[in-house]
């Protein structure tokens, strides 16, 4: 039967890339999409700045909503203090597989934490399963219409601090629009817009990045 856009995603990283070397599975998947098949990854232009707030924050502990193939997995992980490890959640197990494979051959499988299943049903395990207290550095990049109701279950979990950072990609492409009014209203955080493009396109999209006031 024919593949899936992720497994040949994982072609091209296993034929271009080099092993245990993250920029070039990074620059892989990039050439891939921009030349091969678009893909949803968050890309070059968002992870630029992905890249930025982490470097920026250092954070501890870490948690991605939405691993997809791992492209942000491996953005994100290349990044951390020795040691840092982070829990990434992915709801479908064929994608899951994949980003596994990925996330491997950039050699970083030490410092991630890969859990298959819906963010609803693991954010409120977070603590009892991983021994999280609460996450210096959130990256929501799931289903659009869970943004909300996750960010109001890390609240109710005490699973953020004063200080703590949620980025969250597609704010404008597809968009998230309760969960921009949220955040942005919110006394709660303090939020700012990181304008940028969709993923190896110029439709307009960008981060949108919101500090816990506590
Ligand atoms: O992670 C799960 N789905 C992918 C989420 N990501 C997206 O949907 C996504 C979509 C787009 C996009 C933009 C324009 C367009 F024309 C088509 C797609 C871009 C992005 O950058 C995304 O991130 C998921 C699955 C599931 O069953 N349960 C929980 N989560
Ligand atoms: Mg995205």
């Amino acid at each position: 039967t024919r593949s899936t856009r992720p497994q040949r995603m994982l072609k091209a990283v296993q034929k271009n890339a080099t092993k245990g070397n993250p920029k070039s599975v990074i620059s892989a998947i990039d050439y891939f999409c921009k030349h091969s098949e678009w893909a949803m990854n968050v890309g070059d232009e968002k992870g630029s700045i992905l890249d930025s707030v982490v470097t920026e924050v250092n954070p501890s502990t870490v948690l991605e909503l939405g691993t997809y193939c791992g492209y942000s997995t491996v953005r994100i992980a290349r990044l951390l203090s020795p040691g840092t490890k982070l829990i990434t959640l992915e709801f479908n197990p064929a994608n899951a597989a994949v980003a596994k494979q990925i996330i491997a051959y950039a050699g970083l499988q030490d410092k991630v934490i890969l859990v298959e299943g819906s963010s609803g049903d693991l954010i409120p395990q977070m603590k009892e399963r991983f021994g999280i207290t609460t996450f210096d550095f959130i990256f929501l990049d799931h289903w659009k219409d869970r943004y909300l109701p996750d960010i109001k279950l890390f609240e109710e979990c005490g699973l953020l601090r004063k200080g703590s950072v949620l980025l969250a990609d597609n704010v404008i492409c597809p968009g998230t629009p309760e969960y921009l009014e949220y955040v942005r209203k919110s006394p709660r955080y303090e939020s700012k817009y990181f304008p940028a493009h969709l993923e190896y396109t110029k439709v307009e999209d960008g981060l949108e990045k919101s500090v816990f006031l506590g």
